[in-house]
């Protein structure tokens, strides 16, 4: 029996039952006839708002148990299962667990074997040892024809270690085909994908969400996705958070809005895919690609309720927070989402935005300052520009600036802004992020000996000329 999306309340009715994209196919390429119902299929769904809530979804009415989780049989025919975020004894307001009600139990596979890791790399990173040099690449080279999301992983580097779950790890993407026929979850942690180039359709066991250039998609540890390209290609940034999922910062005296605002965090409804046939799950566990042939698709999750969600995020949508007397703020005022370690107000990571906003800043040097910082920053873009940087840092490309790495301002964006009449100034030309966390990023060999490493990366501190004249 094949039956394919069958969706969620709201959904648009183009979308729902009758899909043809083939999933056991061995053609892995993106033809524009797949792309068009992906993006048609994208532009149909509706969301659950709302961050960390109890949400919940059913694709047929009726699949959703009452006032129990798992009744002595199951609606519809259905297997309960539990899929737990965090321990089982959790405090109540980081707890994130869903029910899944699903045609087959996920006990139902086969033995996993062993798969090539590609270009995917996990903590401990011990390839190299730690470069404390400010280090910048241009974008990855194009992906050759057939590269999907997974196959298309490229590890830059991270910190931590998978065993323990802690640390994180930053990964760039190029793609160029669909997921067609395999299914990926990642069971070291919650993956925080940042599209910059192309848009995805990500067909998740709890539904579909899609994420465009300027809007970043979430998908939690364990949880199984496909990800179909909406655009030819496909190119991004992702930060694999092994430590404690993501959540939003305090707000402390900011007061109970601004920053994300949690009513712009959206959910999936349910969908699901009833397909009996070969479908390759691809599982990443602690640390390696370990894969098995289902004779089902394990997106087949018929209603769920739960906190632990993927989720999709506009960035456009962050309510900028600054200074409007003087002195730049700390960036930590531009953060999105945080992962807490063990020490209060000390993240395993961080995700800093740096959006659109007015600066208004009065005897004030108003782009980033000169610094040395005791936590890691890897910087990406998204689009534009960043106004600590003149030239050099571009859309898909990185920077990173490690513990105690002294950077900030390049020689050119110094002397204009030393210079610059203090205007109340629109900077609305580029988007750029921030991962910031508690431990030096080690590179993986391939990061370190890339092609796309920029080796003159020093000299745009060079030329930072003495003014000072002792009085
Ligand atoms: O280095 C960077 O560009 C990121 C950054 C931005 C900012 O506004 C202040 C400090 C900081 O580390
Ligand atoms: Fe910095």
């Amino acid at each position: 029996m094949r039956r394919e999306l069958a969706m969620g309340q709201g959904t648009d009715s183009t979308t729902s039952t009758t899909g043809t994209t083939s999933t056991t196919g061995t053609s892995r390429t993106a033809g524009a006839a797949e792309r068009e119902r992906a993006r048609k299929t994208a532009a149909g769904l509706t969301y659950l708002t709302g961050f960390g809530n109890e949400h919940s979804s059913e694709a047929e009415p009726g699949a959703l148990p009452l006032g129990r989780n798992s009744p002595q049989r199951a609606p519809l025919g259905l297997y309960a299962e539990q899929l737990s975020g965090t321990a089982f004894t959790e405090p109540r307001a980081h707890n994130r667990r869903s029910w899944l009600y699903r045609i087959r139990p996920s006990a139902a596979h086969p033995r996993f074997l062993r798969a090539g890791n590609g270009d995917l790399r996990s903590a401990p990173f011990d390839e190299t040892v730690p470069d404390p040099n400010r280090l910048r690449w241009s974008p990855l080279p194009d992906a050759p024809a057939g590269t999907d999301f997974l196959a298309g992983l490229w590890t830059l580097g991270g910190n931590g270690d998978v065993r323990r779950r802690d640390g994180m790890a930053v990964h760039l993407y190029a793609a160029n085909a669909s997921m067609t026929d395999r299914v990926f979850g990642d069971a070291d942690g919650e993956l925080l994908i940042v599209p910059e180039r192309g848009g995805l359709l990500l067909r998740t066991e709890l539904g579909l969400l899609s994420a465009e250039p300027g809007q970043v998609a979430l998908v939690p540890r364990g949880v199984r996705f496909r990800v179909e390209l909406l655009d030819e290609q496909a190119r991004g940034y992702v930060c694999e958070n092994y430590g404690r999922p993501f959540t939003l910062p305090d707000l402390g005296p900011i007061g109970a809005n601004g920053l994300a605002n949690a009513r712009d965090f959206h959910a999936p409804t349910a969908a699901y895919e009833d397909i009996e046939g070969p479908v390759e799950v691809v599982t990443k566990y602690c640390g390696n690609l370990w894969k098995a042939v289902y004779d089902h698709s394990p997106l087949d999750v018929v209603a769920w309720h739960g906190s632990h969600v993927p989720y999709v995020y506009d960035l456009r949508r962050f309510n900028v927070l600054g200074s409007i007397s003087y002195d730049h703020p700390d960036p930590s005022v531009f953060t999105v989402l945080t992962s807490p370690s063990d020490t209060p107000g000390l993240a395993g990571v961080d995700f800093v935005v740096f959006a659109p906003r007015w600066l208004v800043g009065e005897d004030t040097f108003r782009p980033p300052y000169f610094h040395r910082n005791v936590m890691s920053e890897y910087m990406g873009l998204i689009e534009g520009a960043y106004d600590a940087k003149a030239e050099g840092f571009v859309p898909g490309g990185g920077s990173l600036h490690n513990m105690m790495s002294a950077h900030g301002p390049d020689r050119e964006t110094f002397e204009r802004a030393s210079a610059a009449e203090l205007a109340p100034q629109k900077v609305d030309d580029g988007l750029a992020f921030m991962f910031e966390t508690r431990w030096p990023v080690c590179l993986t060999r391939q990061a370190a000996e890339a092609g796309h490493l920029q080796s003159d990366y020093d000299a745009v501190w060079q030329g930072l000329e003495r003014h000072f004249t002792a009085p």
